[in-house]
């Protein structure tokens, strides 16, 4: 099966990204509507509806904030019969709360992007509950149109995934934020700073996505024996402070999931 129409509700940055990289993969716009209260136009001019619409939409792509789901929910539920899936982006909010909500549907994902999706270089995390086999591989043909498809077998862990998959390109920008301000406090213009910073991810990002080796083991490849990397990385590495800085800032996202879930859950 495809999902030839998609109905979009909370058609925001998240999902938007997500639009851009199913476009740039030559889906056609025609696929993609949205439901928006208040908007009359989206950007690639897809077609908008302020009231919900009746025809039938094979997924609905949910994008509005965790905290507005019930804002939608009585009018979504009618759309989503036994021939509709949801696909949800909501962080935290767990298989069980659209189940109640949406007890008729054909399926339900929890879809976890990041806002890579629009470069197609988007790690996708998913689960789901009631999928029929062909509609899971759909799941997973849109999700590899986006990037890659990574399938979570146990609930309990998608909020770690989510901090480190959803999250972590907010966590490598503040990182990449600190390594351009380090330069410039030591002396180098601001602007270079951001630009050697912002191409140095890039670069290293591609190459530890296409190197045999590890992040590890290419980080003691830059460093030569006492060069210059390695006694940066001993700042770094004195008692383990990224790696527990790291653990601490992974685990505060991926709490704060917990209590969203907590929220939406009925
Ligand atoms: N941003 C990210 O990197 C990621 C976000 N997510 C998830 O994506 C979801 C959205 O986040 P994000 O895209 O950042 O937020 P946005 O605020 O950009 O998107 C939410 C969208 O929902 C729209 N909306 C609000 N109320 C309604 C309504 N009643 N009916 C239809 N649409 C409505 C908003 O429109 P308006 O502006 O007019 O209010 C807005 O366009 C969240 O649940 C988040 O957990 C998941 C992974 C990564
Ligand atoms: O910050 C959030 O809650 C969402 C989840 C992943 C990225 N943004």
């Amino acid at each position: 099966m495809t999902f030839a129409k998609i109905l979009i509700v909370g058609f925001g940055t998240m999902t938007g990204a997500m639009v851009d990289g199913w476009l740039a993969a030559g889906y056609a716009p025609s696929r993609f509507e949205i439901y928006h209260p208040r908007k009359s136009e989206v950007a690639h001019g897809l077609a908008v509806h302020n009231d919900w619409p009746e025809a039938h939409f094979d997924a609905v792509l949910l994008g509005v904030k965790p905290h507005m789901v019930d804002d939608v929910a009585a009018g979504l539920e009618p759309l989503l019969g036994p021939d509709t899936i949801l696909l949800s982006v909501l962080a935290g909010v767990e298989l069980s709360s659209y189940i109640s909500r949406f007890p008729r549907t054909g399926g339900i994902v929890r879809f976890m992007p990041n806002l890579a999706a629009a470069l197609g270089k988007s790690p996708n995390a998913l689960i789901a509950n009631g999928l029929s086999a062909s509609a899971k591989e759909a799941v997973t043909q849109l999700a590899s149109d986006l990037g890659t498809a990574e399938w979570v077998e146990d609930e309990s862990q998608f909020d770690l995934v989510t901090a480190l998959a959803g999250s972590g390109p907010g966590f490598v920008y503040r990182f990449t934020d600190a390594l351009a301000a380090g330069a410039a406090a030591l002396g180098l213009p601001e602007d270079q700073a951001q630009r050697l910073a912002v191409a140095m991810v890039d670069g290293a990002g591609a190459l530890a996505a296409a190197s045999e080796f590890s992040p590890g083991e290419l980080a003691q490849r830059v460093a030569s024996p006492g060069g210059m990397t390695q006694k940066g990385l001993d700042i770094l590495d004195d008692q383990g402070a990224l790696n527990q800085l790291m653990t601490e800032c992974l685990r505060a996202a991926r709490d704060r999931g917990a209590e969203m879930a907590a929220e939406a859950r009925e």
